[in-house]
């Protein structure tokens, strides 16, 4: 389970977020939507500890992520897939993953398949991966750990069509085995076609959520978004 609960965050004069408050059960891929700087990545980075709330508190599995014993191993985290070393191949990048969290290296072939990325790609230096390669293989560094949560930062950026259906069947596979999904990204079609829930960001405050059904009632989500997005745009100007 991940938790937002009043979450506010400031820095100097800019209120990034303003009371953040939603819930991310296990079995739920939760897509976490906003134009740029809605404040999405803060919200993120307050989540895994990176940055720390003004008020509110925000939680993975119950605790705060930095209170969490061996954080790695519950929770996966993907926030920038261009992060890994160029230099390495995929296969040593999952490999001193899989060291550092104390895994046998056999884990690293069984995340290799889940992501479908084949022995003779993993060979090949991250520095020449397209980023949808470079998006499986954080995803594969994410998983290695067996995480019971998943915090992923624009997952589907530069993934192809089949890599999108790809990811929605992978996430969704997880969370029907009980893991806590959250996903951003600014692209509302991305995370419509992946996520079951969906919280909309404008402006740092949660505009609406519910299922991507209740979303879509009446009208398409994407209008509703955008007029969403629009009017937190105007009262924060
Ligand atoms: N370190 C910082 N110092 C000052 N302001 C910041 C800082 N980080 C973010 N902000 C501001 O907070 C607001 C939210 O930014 P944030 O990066 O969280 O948005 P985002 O939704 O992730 O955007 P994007 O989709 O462009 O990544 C923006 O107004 C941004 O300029």
């Amino acid at each position: 389970m991940i938790e937002f609960i009043s979450v506010s965050k400031t820095y100097q004069d800019v209120r990034a977020l303003d009371d953040v408050s939603f819930t991310v059960g296990p079995g739920s891929v939760t897509g976490f939507v906003g134009p740029n700087g809605a404040g999405k990545s803060t919200a993120l980075r307050i989540l895994v500890g990176l940055a720390r709330a003004t008020s509110g508190s925000a939680t993975v599995l119950g605790r705060p992520y930095r209170e969490l014993e061996r954080p790695a191993c519950q929770v996966g985290t993907l926030l920038d897939a261009g992060a890994f070393h160029p230099g390495r191949t995929g296969r040593e990048t999952l490999t001193l993953g899989a060291i550092a969290l104390g895994l046998p290296r056999s884990r690293v072939a069984e995340v290799l398949s889940l992501v479908g990325l084949s022995a003779k790609e993993a060979r090949r230096a991250v520095g020449s991966y397209s980023l949808g390669m470079r998006q499986r293989l954080g995803l594969a560094h994410a998983l290695l750990g067996r995480p019971r949560a998943l915090i992923l930062d624009e997952p589907a950026n530069g993934l192809d069509p089949q890599g999108i259906r790809w990811l929605r069947e992978l996430l969704r596979d997880l969370a029907d085995a009980g893991c806590a999904v959250l996903l951003s990204s600014h692209l509302l079609h991305e995370v419509e076609q992946v996520a079951d829930h969906i919280v909309v960001i404008g402006g740092g405050r949660v505009l609406v959520q519910g299922t991507v059904a209740e979303l879509n009632q009446g009208r398409s989500l994407e209008q509703t978004f955008l007029e969403l997005t629009a009017s937190a745009d105007r009262s924060q100007k």
